[in-house]
């Protein structure tokens, strides 16, 4: 048997944790209070898309959204992780989209039903190449942008996230053991608009990684 390889996480059938309203600008622009704690929500692996695929709008939304987020691959899971020692548990980043269906979003916060029709559809989750650790030196300080078409509609930097790297693997891993794999989607900042069919989605963290995207309808 191939030896698995964590550079091709998306491979491997693993969980993908995303974390809501980590932005405060974000939580603002949907008119949400600020969280107390972190606000935790699954995205299945089929949720993965690569370059070169499009991402798939569901025939139920007319109102997608681009949410741009730094990604962390874990690289050893485990349970109660200490915060002190948190990033020793982590093999990476990847540049992500948490591609969310706003009004099936909506809907379901008004029936307090769970999002998962507006978060975890297929190709809900575009990813970038894997970022080996050491090629962000501080996951705490980057820089994040998104185009549509070429405009500028997402520009942050993960200094303005309320809940750190750390403090969220060391959350979540009291609730949800990590594997080795697994992906955390920390967030989103402001800027999130809605894309239509053929747009062209250009994403990056500054100085380490660019990706696109094509927008289709999804056909069934
Ligand atoms: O509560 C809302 O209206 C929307 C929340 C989100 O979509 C949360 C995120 O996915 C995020 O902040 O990145
Ligand atoms: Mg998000």
């Amino acid at each position: 048997m191939t030896a698995r390889n964590i550079s091709r996480f998306w491979e491997w059938g693993r969980k993908i944790i995303c974390v809501g309203r980590n932005y405060a600008d974000h939580a603002k622009e949907l008119k949400n209070a600020i969280p107390t704690e972190p606000i935790l929500f699954l995205k299945p692996p089929s949720a993965y898309v690569r370059e070169g695929s499009p991402i798939l709008m569901p025939l139920y939304t007319s109102d997608l959204h681009h949410e741009v987020e730094l990604g962390v691959v874990i690289g050893t899971g485990g349970t109660a992780i200490p915060q002190s020692s948190a990033m020793e548990h982590v093999a990476g980043y990847a540049l992500c989209l948490d591609m969310t269906a706003r009004d099936i979003q909506d809907e379901c916060k008004s029936k307090g039903l769970p999002w998962t029709m507006a978060k975890a559809f297929n190709t809900s989750c575009p990813v970038s190449e894997f970022i080996p650790r050491e090629r962000i030196a501080d996951p705490g300080n980057v820089k994040l942008w998104l185009k549509v078409n070429d405009r500028l509609r997402q520009s942050g930097c993960t200094s303005q996230m309320i809940f750190s790297i750390p403090y969220l693997i060391s959350y979540i891993s009291d609730f949800i053991s990590l594997e080795e794999g697994d992906l955390i989607l920390t967030g989103t900042p402001k800027g999130v608009s809605a894309v239509q069919e053929h747009d062209e989605l250009q994403a990056g963290i500054e100085d380490v990684v660019t990706m696109s995207f094509r927008v289709d309808r999804h056909n069934h």
